[in-house]
């Protein structure tokens, strides 16, 4: 087991996240028994990361059913659909938030009153949760085999143990990797605005013992030329049907660098993070969060009044430019749209 903390956790009734946003300085959780307070975390990016958000979405659900008062099942059916709403609404881009809503809502449908909702719902939460750990623990095994003794990889944001249940989706080829022994090195690339890579990857690789630098964003093509790096893996947000990988901003310029430096570029991902309704880039909602995010750093403005910021929080990167897709049921390689049907659809 590794030496991390849970991200997330069903606890006595109540919901406890890391809030990712005092990492790397203070470990300090949030805890809750309102659907709300929950809602807001994933808005504000207290609990971030496709996986993670995903299961915080289904314990909303599952607050919302053990809190409602009353037994009258109609009232509780027209109520979870609000709430379901609101949930699904938090953050646009990670499927796998509308995924979990979903499937807890869906076994809502077959309950016979009230008490038995409630309970129906609570367990899908913890299985969504469960499950997403297995898928995560396999993605780290499949995907072990491309980590060499000595390789230096590179990865974007934090798609990391914080990100999901456990283990990550990029980092869990590493860690299983450290289990084996070998020895390797990770470069995190910062990831302005949030420094998810700076703050988040970096805190749970070095936990976790594992050899790891920062980067600044901008600097993925000179370390391309004088670093020699091995492999690149990142997280998704949302992947479609025919390989097209919403993730973190940063992701599609990684992608670009590396396919000209030869540099195989994988990205890891539960099969929960597939929206195969989608298609091409036109079928993903791209998250755009507020310039200020941009514009101030630790309360400091860095731009000159009335100059504002485009931020886009996510890019999508093509198919063409991706090696493979590392998922609990097996690594997808092109041809991509044949090959994801097959192999999640
Ligand atoms: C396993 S997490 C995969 C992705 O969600 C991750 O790479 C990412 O882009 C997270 O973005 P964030 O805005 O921090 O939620």
């Amino acid at each position: 087991m590794l030496n991390l903390p849970r991200t997330i956790e069903w606890v006595n009734g109540r919901v406890r996240l890391i809030n990712q946003k005092l990492l790397p300085h203070r470990l300090e959780y949030i805890e809750t028994s309102s659907w709300e307070r929950v809602v807001k975390a994933i808005k504000d990016m207290e609990i971030r990361g496709a996986p993670a958000i995903g299961v915080a979405a289904a314990y909303a659900v599952a607050l919302f059913a053990v809190n409602f008062p009353g037994e009258n099942l109609e009232a509780f059916m027209k109520e979870l659909e609000r709430v379901a709403g609101v949930v699904k609404s938090a953050r646009p881009t990670a499927v796998n938030l509308s995924w979990a809503v979903n499937r807890v809502v869906r076994v809502a449908m077959t309950a016979t009153s009230v008490e038995e909702a409630r309970k129906v719902i609570l367990e899908e939460a913890v299985k969504i949760h469960r499950e997403d750990e297995e898928a995560n623990r396999r993605i780290g095994e499949l995907g072990e085999q491309l980590i060499s003794d000595g390789d230096t990889i590179i990865t974007v944001c934090n798609a990391g143990s914080l990100a999901t249940s456990y283990w990550g989706t990029a980092t869990a080829p590493m860690y299983v990797a450290k289990e084996k022994g070998k020895n390797f090195r990770v470069i995190a690339l910062e990831t302005r605005p949030y420094l998810q890579g700076a703050r988040l990857t970096a805190w749970e690789l070095k936990m976790a013992g594992i050899d790891v630098v920062i980067a600044t964003d901008n600097s993925i093509g000179i370390l391309a030329m004088k670093e020699k790096i091995d492999l690149a893996i990142t997280g998704a947000d949302r992947i479609t049907a025919q390989g097209y990988v919403a993730n973190k901003l940063g992701t599609y310029p990684l992608a670009l660098v590396a396919r000209v430096h030869n540099i195989p570029f994988y990205v890891a991902a539960p099969s929960s993070s597939f929206d195969l309704n989608a298609r091409g880039p036109e079928d993903i909602e791209i998250e755009v969060r507020s310039p200020d995010e941009v514009v101030y750093i630790a309360g400091q403005r860095i731009t000159p009044e009335g100059v504002s910021a485009i931020y886009y929080a996510f890019d999508i990167t093509p198919p063409q430019l991706v090696t493979g897709i590392i998922t609990e049921k097996g690594i997808i390689y092109p041809p991509f749209e044949k090959n994801i049907r097959r192999t999640i659809g």
